[in-house]
Order: C-alpha cells, then structure tokens, then sequence
C-alpha cells in the first residue's frame, strides 16, 4: 500500500521562506517608521515653514512617547495576550493596521494642514497635564510642549503599541513556520532586514525632507507612511498563507506559552532573569535613544563642508548609488554567513569590505552627517548572525555581554572626548567618526546575538514567552525615558544655544556611557552568578 504523504507549505522551503520575507520585509518598513524623524532633529528644531520649532525637549518627549502606552498602560502585555488568543495571522495585521493608523496621526501632525488650524489651537491650550499620568508622577507631555510635538506624540505611542505587538507577533509567526528547520537563520535574517531598515531610514529619510531643494519635514513622515501600507499589505498577504498553512495541517493556531499573570510571580524569583532583564534596559538605553540623536551628534561634532549646489555629490543619483552600494554591502556580509567554501567565503568578505569602504569614501565627499551614521547598522547585519552561530556552538554568551558593554562605554566616550578635538579637521574627524560607529555596531551584533539565546537557561520553557514579554516591558521603561533625559539634558547643557547644529553633547554621551558602565557591571555580577549557579550561560546552545 502506498503512503501518501501530505506536504503543507511549510514544507515548502520557497513558501516557508516567502512568509519569512513578508513578516520581514513589514518588520523592515516598521523600523524605518520607528526613525523617521531621528536624522533630521535639525530640521524640526527650526521654526515653521522649516521645522516645527521642536526644540530638544520636544523632540525627545516626542520620541520616547513611542513606549508610553506600552510601558505605563501594560500594552505590552496586552498584546501578548491578543497573540494568544486571537494567533499569529489576525495579530500581524491588527499590528500592521495599529502601526499605520498611528503614523497617519503623526503625519498630520507634521503636515501643513496641521499649522493654523482649529486642532493645533485645542492640543496647545490642553493636554499639558493628565491626572491619571501625574499620580504615577510621569506625563506623555508639559506645559509648552508645541501642539504638533503632542499629537506627533499621540500617534507615535498608537504606532509604538503596534509596533511591539508586530515585534512578538512575527517571532511568534517564525517559531511556527520554522521550528525543527532553519528557525536560528530566520531570526537572525529578519533581524538583519530590520538593521537594514534603520539604515535605510537615515539616508532616505532628510533626502525626502530636501527633495527638490525645498525642505518639507511632513515628506519623511509620508515616506514612512507608504512603507506602513507596504507593511499591511504583507501582513494581509501573510494572513491568507497562514490560513492556507492551517487548513493544510488541520491546527487551531498553535498557542504554547501563553502568558499567565501567575507566571510574573515564578519569573522574577530567577536572580538571572533580573540580571539580564537589567542588562536589557540599560544597553538598549544607550543605543536606541542614542540612534535618535547620532546624526545631530554627528552634525554638531563634525565640520561639514558644504557641498556645492549642482555638483555630483549633491545629486539625487548619488544618494541612489550610495543605497545600492549599502545594499550590497549588506547582502555580501550576510552571504558570507552561508557560504561553506573557504576561498568563496573570503572572496566575499572581500568584496564587502571593498564597497563599505566605497560607501564610507562617498559618505565623506557628500559631507553627510546621515549617511555617516547609516553605516552603524550595516556591521550588525553581517555579524549578527555569526556570533549567533558561536554562541550556539562554543558559547561564551555571558563574556560577550561584558565585551559588549565595554565596546559601548568606549563608543560613547570617544564621541564625547575624541571627536570633538577633530572638529575643524575634516578628513580626521570623518576617520573618528567611522570607526567608532562601526565599533559600535559591533557592539550591537554582540549584545543582542547573545542577550536574547540566553533567556530559555533562565526561565522555564513552559514559560519563556511571558519572559520575553516581561523583558521588553522593563526594556521599553528605558527607551521612553532616554530619549526624553537626552533632549532635557541638551537644552538644560546648551542655554541660550539657537543653531541646533552647534549643541554640545557631552553631557548625554557621558549619561549614555554612565549606562555602559552600569550595564558592564551587571555582566560581571551575571558571570559571577553564573558561575554560582551553573545557569548555563557560558555554555553552547547546541550541545554536540
Ligand atoms: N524603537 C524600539 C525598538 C524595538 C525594540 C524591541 N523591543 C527589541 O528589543 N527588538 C530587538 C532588537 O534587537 O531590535
């Protein structure tokens, strides 16, 4: 008698990796959103038509309140519990409808539409205090916050509920398309996409805003926007191949590890748990919020020659054949992830490093601040994986959370000691620059491809998925409050200061690197416990 064998899409590896590449490529538009308005802190600090007159306090606020609603009113939580309820599928494109309905808020609020009008008179004589937000003794905004940083700020918090949820809905949705296949590889690959995105977002995001040679901040912000469409259309693509996948397999939507309020109490009595969920909140704290000033650190730090109207580097073309050369920089260091064949592999490598020095050579003739800092998530792509595939293999998890914490402390010390003696060097300060943010980018492959491998020695299996929720809830804490201690630090260190490109961001960097050294310490104190308790963390994922 003949078996036969019933194939399902994920079977499939062109179809499995087809839903990888939609839940990817919606993570990848979200990450862009995330940043939008981060390379052009400049431009919005100038006033109306220009800007909007977000001095930094504004624009901190502004971009912190991206955690708010999931920090102060439990979203968070709440999205994992509509993960597991509802699945994968119709919790992708609630994510992806949440995201966008809160970046059309924030557009309008950046709009021209938005300047005069009844609304803008309404939120500037309201909403400066929230009782129920000052009993907790915080508030998403002041008194004298411009009206258009406050409803800026209210669709950021709706986008950053989305956000988050899409965030665990899309590992969720990997887990169930990959486990017992290539699951590690579609993490680190989504993960890589999304680098990519942040990337993208610092070189697109003020060549939209200067399009033409007329600044209009609200194009950035309908940039965005489309790709938030994008992202909801792949959701919905998404959703029917879920459903089909289901059908084929018979499954309800598979709802292991949902999250339980009685499982808080088993949690946070692992000593572990606290440590990382700490290291956590205080590494992330010094890059995300830091990512949101790095390029007006930069233009503030750096002496930049203005390129002449007309030439070829001030061209739109250029701005396209740097992306392209970014984009292959990116691929070529994530293929050498895969390739088995030594002299391929290096050839490869090779050929990387050759255009990321391309790239970087073009970043100077531009005299780009943007797409100097771009750079910082291009390493991640490449690295990431690899050191995932070493924790996997040889371990050292621990280690590498000291040596990232290190990297960072040194980072955020150059910028603030070194970079500013090469101001008015042009070429050395560029040098600076560029090498410090590739540390730095490093760095950031380092913490997060051992950070998140580490928490199943730590928790119970049965309960890892309220860990992660846990986790990137005492996360989110850190990155509401940085951006807006950044902004109210620069303008309490840079009194009566008007060019918004002659700040001095001493004061935040040593803030930023003051969490370096705390988060150093955490990782001591990790290995010490680790040690103690043998909890593994040193140890490989895969045992041979
Ligand atoms: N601007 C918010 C960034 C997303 C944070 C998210 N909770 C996270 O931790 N993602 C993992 C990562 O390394 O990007």
């Amino acid at each position: 008698m003949t078996e036969v064998i019933q194939k399902t899409l994920r079977d499939s590896a062109a179809l499995r990796w087809t839903a990888l590449l939609l839940l990817a490529l919606a993570m990848f538009c979200a990450y862009i959103f995330m940043d939008i308005l981060s390379p052009i802190k400049d431009l919005m600090a100038q006033a109306y038509p220009v800007g909007r007159g977000w001095d930094s306090t504004a624009f901190g606020t502004m971009q912190g309140s991206e955690t708010f609603l999931n920090v102060f009113v439990f979203f968070l939580i709440f999205a994992g519990i509509i993960l597991d309820k509802m699945g994968v599928r119709f919790t992708a494109v609630l994510s992806g409808a949440v995201m966008l309905a809160g970046a059309l808020i924030k557009y309008y609020a950046i709009s021209t539409a938005f300047h005069g009008s009844g609304i803008e008179v309404w939120f500037t004589n309201h909403l400066n205090h929230i009782p129920v937000f000052e009993q907790l003794g915080v508030s998403p905004f002041y008194e004298g916050m411009p009206a258009s940083a406050k409803v800026a700020a209210c669709g950021f918090m709706i986008f950053g509920c989305g956000a988050e949820m899409g965030g665990i809905t899309v590992s969720r949705g990997i887990v169930k398309w990959f486990k017992g296949r290539e699951m590690a590889l579609a993490m680190g690959s989504e993960m890589a996409l999304a680098r990519l995105g942040v990337a993208t977002c610092m070189i697109f995001s003020p060549f939209f805003a200067k399009l033409g040679g007329h600044i209009d901040v609200s194009r950035s912000v309908a940039f965005g926007v489309v790709l938030l469409c994008i992202a909801l259309i792949m959701f919905i693509v998404y959703f029917f191949m879920d459903k089909k996948l289901d059908a084929q397999t018979g499954e309800a939507e598979e709802k292991d590890d949902p999250f339980k309020v009685s499982d808080i109490g088993q949690i946070l009595k692992s000593s572990g748990f606290w440590l990382v969920s700490l290291l956590c909140v205080l590494y992330y704290s010094a890059i995300f919020p830091f990512q949101k000033y790095a390029v007006n650190m930069l233009q503030c730090n750096l002496t930049f020659e203005p390129v002449p109207e007309g030439s070829f580097w001030a061209s739109t073309s250029v701005t396209i054949i740097q992306y392209v050369i970014m984009l292959i920089v990116a691929a070529t260091a994530f293929m050498f992830n895969f390739i088995k064949n030594k002299p391929a592999k290096y050839a490869t490598m090779a050929l990387s490093i050759l255009f990321l020095v391309g790239y970087c050579y073009m970043g100077y003739m531009r005299q780009s601040a943007e797409s100097i800092f771009a750079v910082f998530p291009l390493l991640a792509v490449g690295i990431t994986p690899i050191l995932g595939n070493y924790v996997d293999h040889k371990g050292k998890a621990a280690s590498m959370l000291v040596l990232g914490s290190l990297l960072l402390i040194a980072c955020h010390l150059t910028f603030a000691f070194i970079l500013p003696l090469f101001k008015g060097n042009d070429l050395g300060g560029v040098v600076v620059a560029y090498v410090t943010i590739l540390v730095l980018g490093s760095s950031f492959s380092l913490v997060p491809a051992s950070l998140w491998p580490s928490v199943p020695k730590l928790v119970d299996a049965k309960i890892i998925g309220s860990a992660y929720a846990l986790i990137f809830w005492i996360q989110n804490i850190g990155l509401w409050l940085f951006p807006l201690l950044i902004g109210k630090v620069l303008d309490a260190t840079n009194p009566g200061v008007t060019d918004p490109t002659r700040l001095n961001y001493t004061a935040p960097l040593l803030m930023l690197a003051g969490l370096g050294v705390a988060a150093l310490v955490i990782g001591l104190i990790l290995k010490v416990v680790d040690k103690k308790k043998g909890l593994g963390l040193e140890e490989p994922n895969i045992k041979a």
